[in-house]
């Protein structure tokens, strides 16, 4: 059979077989060098079809590369198909953003035409260029309408800077009363000076630092954006001041404090982040390396000891030795001396002999007495390091014992407050549970939260709200007595337990320490800061858990809430 194709001027023409056959080949080399560049695989194997193509390898060569290269097609067309789809998804999450951004009507819309061409998977590929052209135009309207709009994005406000440093607003107690039986009802005079907190919510923003803003067009936004970075700032600075670090870390301590207190933009807090973690970090591995230090220094020195026994045992059964060696010597030599008695033949040879044998008895006694005072004075010596040895030991086991509990006490205190922190609450709530469960008695627990503390903040800032908790805590713990406890359970709210106290006892208490939070005059500048505090309270029964008496507690405390806050609830009992 024969074949015809069209030739250059318009007419058929004849081809022989091999030509066809050469003109498939050919034609096989430029699609495969068409389809390259999709897949790596395909490409390989492409290469080896053009190769052998172009070598005129036999046709049950070019049939062996058949089934790898359909594998190598097929592999290649589901990478695409999953590259379209996370495309289209990752195009799809940008579209949704923007919506949230709340972009104008038609925008929106046009975004949602977009969304639906996503929907044409195959399409995409081809499509994308164009697709991607429209969603950067819509971005831009819909950045520019956020802007108009006064409502800065996310970006913007991460990267501009705060206003000033916040300073810290003086709030001043007076003196602490005395401490009475229960309850003290003199409550002390608090005045807030804040004029330095004030000048916060009204000082001008830094302009150089706020290029595209006035300080007229500070939304609230950006103003609790700035405070919420006082507050990191703030919150920095007292863990700088109280972190225990090496003498070798004092200088980048320093520099870090003087940076924070500069006030820091957010790459900078990243950034001051890691340098605190590295301080904590360098601190923490010292502390490990010369509590490891230490047990190597103690295990060497109980080696030692362990020698020093064991050369004052040797000592000590060298002279049990030499004292049997002794006395077999006194023993052979009286012996000697018997046999010159008995076979003596006149006074004066025997009179030399036993002279003779005494005085060698006499130096073997003398001898023998040298080596055990010499022995006796090393095993003293030996005694006495090991005494002093022993005495080093214990002053350092004494210190790192002291470090130990303080790193532990400092783990269970609440930095603001200086209260117990969860867990050191916890702590005691498990030791007086467990003494109640021991021992019998009465048991109140209490939860106590200051009451619209967040209007507290919004208003005068995150350090004055701070302030705050730190007077409340100080004076509730005044008002206690001294087998009461308080700590602080989280954000502004406190738990108290008071053993040995009625339900009756403790509602007379709880009132009183709740009509002083709301007596005690908290002032902001001039202006009265009105602080009350909502508890709930009650008392452990038959079968109680920790648990289960938080619970009724902490209901009650939100039972007084609900009655209008400024309250106090005992909570109902099962
Ligand atoms: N300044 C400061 N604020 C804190 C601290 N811990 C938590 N807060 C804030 O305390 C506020 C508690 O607010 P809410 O839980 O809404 O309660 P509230 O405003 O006191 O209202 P009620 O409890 O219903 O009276 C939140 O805004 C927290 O950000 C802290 O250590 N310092």
């Amino acid at each position: 059979m024969s074949d015809t194709q069209p030739n250059t001027n318009g007419s058929s023409r004849y081809f022989e077989p091999e030509e066809q056959t050469e003109l498939l080949k050919r034609g096989l080399v430029r699609v495969s060098i068409a389809a390259s560049g999709i897949d790596p695989l395909l490409d390989k194997r492409l290469n080896e079809l053009r190769r052998a193509l172009r070598s005129d390898a036999p046709a049950h060569l070019l049939g062996e590369l058949l089934p790898d290269l359909e594998r190598a097609v097929l592999t290649a067309d589901q990478n695409r198909q999953q590259a379209s789809s996370n495309t289209s998804k990752a195009v799809q999450q940008l579209i949704e953003q923007l919506q949230d951004c709340e972009p104008p009507r038609e925008v929106s819309r046009a975004l949602r035409a977009l969304e639906r061409q996503l929907g044409e998977l195959a399409e995409l590929p081809r499509k994308l260029p164009s697709l991607l052209e429209e969603l950067q135009q819509l971005q831009q309207q819909t950045l520019q309408h956020s802007e108009e709009q006064g409502n800065s994005g996310l970006w913007s406000r991460l990267l501009r800077r705060k206003p000033r440093t916040e300073p810290e607003p003086e709030l001043e107690p007076a003196p602490a009363p005395e401490q009475g039986p229960l309850i003290d009802d003199q409550a002390p005079a608090l005045a807030i000076e804040a004029q330095a907190q004030e000048d916060i919510l009204t000082a001008p923003p830094d302009e150089t630092e706020r290029p595209t803003d006035s300080a007229s067009n500070i939304s609230g936004e950006e103003q609790r954006f700035s405070q919420l970075a006082a507050h990191i700032e703030s919150i920095l600075l007292r863990l700088l001041a109280e972190l225990q670090i090496l003498e070798t870390q004092q200088t980048a301590r320093d520099r870090l404090r003087e940076q924070v207190s500069k006030g820091l933009n957010w790459y900078e807090l990243t950034a001051a982040l890691d340098a605190l973690c590295e301080l904590v970090l360098g601190a923490q591995q010292s502390r490990q390396a010369d509590f490891e230090r230490y047990l190597l220094q103690l295990n060497e020195r109980l080696f030692q000891f362990q020698g020093n026994l064991e050369e004052a045992q040797n000592s000590y059964s060298g002279s049990l030795d030499a004292e049997r060696e002794l006395s077999g010597a006194i023993r052979g030599q009286v012996q000697v001396l018997n046999d010159s008695v008995r076979d003596a033949d006149d006074l004066s040879s025997l009179k030399a002999n036993v002279e003779a044998r005494l005085n060698s008895l006499l130096e073997n006694i003398d001898k023998a007495r040298e080596l055990r005072e010499a022995r006796d004075s090393e095993v003293a010596e030996r005694l006495s390091t090991m005494v002093e040895r022993i005495q080093a030991m214990e002053v350092e086991a004494q210190t790192f014992r002291h470090h130990l509990e303080e790193q532990r006490q400092q783990a269970l205190i609440d930095n603001l407050t200086g209260l117990a922190n969860r867990s050191g609450l916890q702590q005691r709530m498990d030791e007086e549970f467990e003494r109640w469960q021991r021992y019998g008695g009465r048991l109140l627990l209490v939860v106590l939260d200051v009451d619209h503390f967040k209007s507290i903040n919004d208003r005068f800032g995150h350090l004055a709200g701070d302030k705050v908790l730190r007077l409340i805590a100080q004076q509730v713990s005044r008002r206690l007595r001294k087998t009461d406890f308080i700590g602080r359970f989280g954000g502004e709210e406190f738990v108290i337990l008071m053993p040995g106290v009625s339900p009756e006892q403790g509602i007379v208490a709880l009132e009183a320490l709740r009509s002083g939070i709301e007596g005690t005059p908290f002032h902001f500048k001039s202006e009265p800061v009105p602080v009350t505090i909502s508890l709930g309270f009650t008392e452990f029964i038959r079968d109680d858990s920790l648990d289960s008496a938080f619970d009724r507690a902490d209901k009650a405390m939100y039972q007084a809430k609900e009655l209008g806050r400024n309250r106090v609830v005992r909570a109902a009992t099962p």
